[in-house]
Order: C-alpha cells, then structure tokens, then sequence
C-alpha cells in the first residue's frame, strides 16, 4: 500500500547539487479513488516537491521516486546490511555519520567498508591487534583486523587458503590497509598457543621469517610507488600476496607477484608527480663516495628524468627522501638481498638517470651522440655496453 511506503512525515532523500543528497519529507499524501497518488515533499531548504504517481508504481519502486531515509537509529549501523532502506544515500550518509564519529570502518556483510582519515589515527597499535585476536566478526567494532582474524580462524579450522581482496580508487587507502592486514597476521599466535595473542613484548620479537614479511613493504614502495596528484605514495602496479602458513598456522614465508608496474612513468613524470621514489632516495641519501663515484647530484633537477615534475613535484611534505633511502637498505637486508648486490641495482638505476640526459642531436634524416657527453659515458660504462655499440643502435 503506498500509505505503507509514504505517509505524511515519511523522511526521504533527494539529489542536491551542492551535498550529493538532501534530506526532505512527506508533507502530505492525497490517494485517489482510481489509485492515482499526489505525493508532496518539502526538502531541509524548504524547497517543495509535488509528484503524482500511482499505486501501483509506489509499489513497484517507481524510478524517480525519491529514496527512502532510515529511522535515526539506523544512520550510524556498523552493517550497512541492518539498514531497513538501502539505497545510495542512505549508504552514504551512514558512512559519513561514522567516519565523524571517527568510526573509519564499517561492514557491508562480508565486505569491510574503510573512510580514508588522512591521519594518524590510533586503531593499529599492539593493545588493538590483542583486543581483535580470537574475538569472532561483530564482537567489536568494524576493523581489518577483524578481517584478517576472520580468515586466519577459517584458514586454521578449515585448512583451506583464504583470500581478502583489497580494492579501490587510487588513494583510498589499499596499500595502507594491506600492511596493516600483513601486520596483524605476523602477529598472532597459532590457535594452540598459550595465548592467542602476543604480548607487547613478544611483538617486539617477530621470528625472521615475519620481519622479512614486514620488510617487502618499504622495498616494493620504494621501487614501485610514486607521487601522483593523487596520491604521494600511490602504488603503480598490482601485487598478489601470499602469506605461507604451516601445519601449526605458523607463517612460513611469503610470495609476492606484481603486475602491470607503469614503466614509461622511469622516463616521464607529468606536472607535480615524481618518478618513482628509489631515484630521489637514492640521489639524497648515498653516501659521499658513491654519490661521486655514480654520478649523482642531491639537486634532482640535473636530471631529467627526475625533474619532468616541476619545482612543486619534489621533496614530498613530511619525507625525508635520505632517511627513507636507509631504511630502503635495511629493508633490502632484511629480506636477503646482499650489500653488493645494492649497489648493483643501485648501479643500474645512476646509469638510467644518466640514459636520462644523454643528448641526442638530430640531423637531417639521422642522429647523432657525442661521444665526449659525460651522460652517455658514465651510463654506458655502468650498464656495461661498449660505447660505440650504444651509438649505433637505431631506435
Ligand atoms: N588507515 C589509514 N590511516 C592513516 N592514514 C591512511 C590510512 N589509509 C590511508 N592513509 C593515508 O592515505 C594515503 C594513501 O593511501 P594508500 O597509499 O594506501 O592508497 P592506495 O589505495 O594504495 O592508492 P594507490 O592506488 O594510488 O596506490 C596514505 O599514504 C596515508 O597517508
């Protein structure tokens, strides 16, 4: 019956340019004898709406009807699945009602909604990973950590592998909330433990094989993340990861596979972005020697492939390109990767800086490359490809 749907004082929601939505109401509901319905809504602006419909569309959920709005109590639901109404703007506007609550996270059934908060925020430490640890989905309040519990229980009770899929647009907050996720799986016990949980100080003492989990992170954003407009540290690839855990649930390795890395962004870089953040780590934090001995300079713009960005592209608000370059090669330690063989890649990365700066003059239907260009020796003799063979390949 319509009068089950609208009656006078029936809260609704209408689209608005300025806030996405609008909250309005029900002023007055006239049902004629031939089930034709003249419905009048009056908007939190004042603005009123007539609109007359039938019956029969109210029942069928007519398009152009406005959407219906829940009972207060409902607009701060930790399950967007208990809300009576589910439609767009009532999504939305529990989603906001929680995040001003500081409630960053909300479930949608088995997906968990997460509200970027663009700040610290206390929701991660060693209390917080104890207080998730055994508890069952929906004894506490929304977190990916009730996720990661979620699928550790089912992968110990079961036997079975367990996935969580962590998507959104650029900045929404995935790579934050996969090490949060890697974080808390490093960290709890197996089932059969004492205690389920870790205490602050067994925390502090990761096995190896964890720490060197923990670690991939500062690698892979070092040599894949890069500063978009969108994002200072947005990832450009696509990684799979995959925790190993024993027969005991006991993590015993990892494998890391990654996709689609946006190459052309190492030779350019549009307005305000950067390259990606190895190659200013690098150029601000090797020591004095090696800077020499590479070729490298702490001014970025003497390359161009650093400095396509503009003035505005470089250094990043709050980081410390030098600092981050060490715990690059901690990271890089930590997860095997030999002294030597930095250097090696660290070799490798001068010598496409330099590739970088090469001049080319071009001739009426030809090129040509000095062969006296500083650029052209020190990338040639760090790749280790004769020079004149470097001169003559036609691009
Ligand atoms: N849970 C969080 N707590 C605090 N800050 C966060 C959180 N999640 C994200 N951020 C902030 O938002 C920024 C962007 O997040 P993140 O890099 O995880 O996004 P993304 O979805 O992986 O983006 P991209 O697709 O561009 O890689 C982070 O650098 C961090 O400053």
């Amino acid at each position: 019956m319509a009068e089950n749907i609208y009656s006078k004082g029936t809260k609704v929601w209408f689209p608005d340019k300025e806030l996405s939505w609008i909250s309005g109401e029900v002023t007055s509901l006239t049902r004629n004898p031939d089930d034709t319905v003249k419905l009048v809504f009056v908007d939190d602006r004042g603005k009123e709406t007539t609109i007359n419909t039938t019956v029969k569309e109210i029942k069928d959920g007519r398009e152009g009807l406005p959407p219906l709005r829940n009972p207060p109590l409902l607009e701060t639901a930790d399950d967007l699945a208990t809300l009576s109404h589910l439609n767009e703007p009532s999504v939305l506007h529990t989603i906001r009602n929680r995040y001003a609550q500081h409630s960053i996270y909300t479930y949608s059934g088995i997906v968990l909604i997460a509200m970027n908060p663009f700040q610290r925020v206390t929701l991660y430490g060693p209390e917080i990973i104890q207080a998730y640890s055994g508890r069952r989905r929906g004894e506490l309040e929304p977190h990916l950590f009730a996720i990661a519990e979620d699928a550790y229980t089912a992968m110990s009770r079961d036997g079975t592998g367990q996935t969580i899929i962590v998507s959104g647009e650029s900045g929404a907050g995935k790579t934050e909330s996969a090490k949060y996720i890697m974080r808390y799986l490093a960290s709890v016990n197996p089932p059969d433990a004492k205690s389920r949980a870790r205490t602050k100080a067994s925390l502090d003492e990761s096995s190896e094989v964890e720490r060197q989990i923990l670690a991939t992170n500062p690698v892979l954003e070092a040599f894949g993340n890069a500063k978009t407009t969108r994002n200072d540290n947005s990832s450009r690839f696509g990684k799979y990861i995959q925790i190993l855990f024993d027969g005991k649930q006991e993590i015993v390795g990892a494998r890391i596979r990654t996709y689609l890395l946006e190459r052309s962004r190492v030779v350019f870089q549009p307005l305000t972005e950067r390259n990606y953040h190895i190659f200013y780590q690098l150029c601000a934090g090797a020591p004095l020697k090696e800077r020499k001995d590479l070729g490298l300079d702490t001014d970025i713009t003497k390359f161009h492939y650093l400095k396509q960005g503009g003035p505005s592209s470089t250094p990043i608000n709050g980081v410390d390109d030098g600092e981050e370059f060490r715990q690059t090669q901690t990271a890089l330690s930590t997860i095997g990767i030999s002294v030597e063989k930095q250097w090696a890649v660290f070799k490798l990365l001068s010598a496409l800086l330099h590739l970088g700066n090469i001049k080319i003059t071009s001739m009426r239907n030809d090129s040509s490359i000095d062969d006296t260009d500083p650029a052209l020796q020190l990338s040639t003799r760090f790749l280790g490809v004769p020079l004149a063979d470097f001169q003559e390949v036609d691009c």
